[in-house]
C-alpha cells in the first residue's frame, strides 16, 4: 500500500471489530478509512474455543497477518481502538482500555459476547507499540430511565445491552441529514443483524431498549427474543437441558436458526422463493415482532417520534424492510440505512479524544451485575 508522510495534525489508527464468526479490521488517518478488511474465520473452528476470551491468540495472530501482507506499518500506528465488550453498565462515550476492564474481560464478568475480544486485542497490541488502547460505545451502553429499569419481578432488573455503537452513530448520521443535533431529537433506531436491537433515542441519550442478547424484543436471526416465561420455566427443570444447552437455544440456536436451520436471511428468502410456507410464516412473524417492539417504542415517545431508522445487514432485504413499514408507517417516516459502519465510528471515537474533542472516560469494576 502506498505509504505518505502524516502531517502533526493527522492521526493514524487502527480499529478492530470482532464478531462471531468474522473480525473486522480498519484503518483510518483521522476519519478517513485507508483500509478496511473482513477477515471470516470458520464457524466450527471458533465454536472450538471454551470462552471468547480463549480466541485472543488466534485472532491476534490473524489480524497482525493480515496487516503485514497489506504492508502496514505499525510503528505508524496513534492509537488502537476495539469495539468491546459485555462490560458492567457504563455511559457512552470512549473508554481507556486499563487493568479493571481487561479483568472483566477476560473473565466474562457480565457475560460472553464476541466483542468482548475487541478491547483485549486493542490493548496488546498498543502495549507492545507503546500506543494507547480505547474502547468504544460498548454493548453495555447504559442510559435507561428509572422506569425502563422495571422488569415487574422484583430479583431481576431490565438490562441494556444493544447495538449501542452502531445505533448511535446512524443516530447522529441521520440527525445531521436532517438538519439537527443529535441531542435535538427524539428517534427509534432499530438495528437488524445477528441480534435485533429497538432503542428509544431521546435528546441524545438511550433511555430504553430491549436487551438483545438474552433478554428480550424480537426473535432475531440466532436469539431467541422474548420468549413465554412459564413454559421457558418448566423447560429449564424438566431434566432435559443442562443450563449451557438451554441458554444456547435462547442465544445463538434460537430464532432463524431454531426455526429454519439458517441464520443467514438471505437463505431464508431463497427458501420463501422456492415456495417454502414455512419460512415464509417465521420469516413475517421476525418483521411483526419487529414491528410490534418499534410500536411499543413510539409509545415511550408518546407518539413523538422524529424518525424511525432501519440498519443492520437485514436492512437490506427489501421485502423484510417493506412487511416491517407495513405495520409502522403511521408512526412516522422511515430512514432506512443498511449496513453498519463499527469501524468508522470506532475511529471517529478514538479521534475526538486523540484531538482534545471528548476527553476518555476511565472504567471502574465496582458495580456489582448479576451473572450470565
Ligand atoms: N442483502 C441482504 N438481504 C437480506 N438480508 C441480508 C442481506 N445482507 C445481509 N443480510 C442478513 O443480515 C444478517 C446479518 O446482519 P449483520 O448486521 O451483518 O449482523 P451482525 O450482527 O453479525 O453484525 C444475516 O441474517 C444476513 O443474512
Ligand atoms: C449484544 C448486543 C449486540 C449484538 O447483538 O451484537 P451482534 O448482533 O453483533 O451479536
Amino acid at each position: 500500500m502506498e505509504v505518505t508522510a502524516l502531517s502533526h495534525n493527522e492521526h493514524r489508527i487502527l480499529v478492530i471489530n470482532p464478531g462471531s464468526t468474522s473480525t473486522k479490521i480498519g484503518v483510518f488517518v483521522n476519519d478517513h478509512s485507508i483500509f478496511e478488511k473482513t477477515i471470516r474465520h470458520d464457524s466450527q473452528f471458533i465454536q472450538c474455543f471454551h470462552k471468547i476470551a480463549d480466541q485472543y491468540e488466534f485472532r491476534k495472530k490473524t489480524i497482525l497477518e493480515t496487516l503485514d501482507e497489506e504492508g502496514i506499518n505499525l510503528s505508524r500506528l496513534d492509537a488502537i481502538c476495539g469495539r468491546g465488550g459485555l462490560l458492567r453498565p457504563i455511559e457512552g462515550g470512549t473508554y481507556t482500555v486499563n487493568k479493571e476492564m481487561l479483568d472483566d474481560l477476560h473473565s466474562g464478568y457480565a457475560g460472553q459476547h464476541a466483542s468482548n475480544l475487541g478491547g483485549i486485542l486493542a490493548y496488546e497490541i498498543a502495549t507492545a507499540l507503546n500506543i494507547p488502547a480505547f474502547i468504544v460505545d460498548p454493548v453495555v451502553v447504559d442510559e435507561l430511565e428509572p422506569l425502563a429499569r422495571i422488569s415487574g419481578f422484583s430479583l431481576i432488573e431490565r438490562k441494556s445491552i444493544f447495538h449501542a455503537l452502531n445505533q448511535k452513530a446512524v443516530a447522529r448520521r441521520v440527525s445531521k441529514q436532517l438538519g439537527k443535533k443529535y441531542e435535538e431529537l427524539s428517534v427509534i433506531v432499530v438495528h437488524m443483524g445477528g441480534g435485533i436491537t429497538v432503542g428509544v433515542h431521546k435528546n441524545g441519550r438511550v433511555i430504553d431498549v430491549n436487551n438483545g442478547l438474552h433478554g428480550e424484543g424480537p426473535f432475531s436471526p440466532e436469539r431467541a427474543g422474548t420468549v413465554p416465561v412459564g413454559d421457558l420455566i418448566d423447560l429449564c427443570f424438566s431434566g432435559m437441558y443442562y443450563r449451557e444447552e438451554i441458554m444456547k437455544k435462547i442465544v445463538g440456536q434460537g430464532g432463524l436458526v431454531g426455526y429454519l436451520g439458517t441464520n443467514d436471511a438471505i437463505e431464508v428468502e431463497k427458501m420463501i422463493e422456492h415456495g417454502d410456507e414455512n419460512a415464509k410464516l417465521v420469516y413475517d412473524a421476525m418483521a411483526y415482532q419487529v414491528a410490534k417492539e418499534i410500536g411499543s417504542a413510539s409509545a415511550v415517545l408518546k407518539g413523538k417520534v422524529d424518525a424511525i431508522i432501519l440498519t443492520g445487514g437485514l436492512a437490506y432485504g427489501k421485502e423484510f424492510v417493506s412487511k416491517i413499514r407495513e405495520y409502522i408507517n403511521w408512526i412516522a417516516d422511515v430512514i432506512v440505512q443498511p449496513g453498519e459502519d463499527e469501524l468508522q465510528a470506532l475511529a471517529e471515537g478514538t479521534l475526538r479524544v486523540l484531538i482534545g474533542e471528548e476527553q476518555a472516560k476511565e472504567y471502574t469494576n465496582d458495580k456489582i451485575v448479576h451473572k450470565m
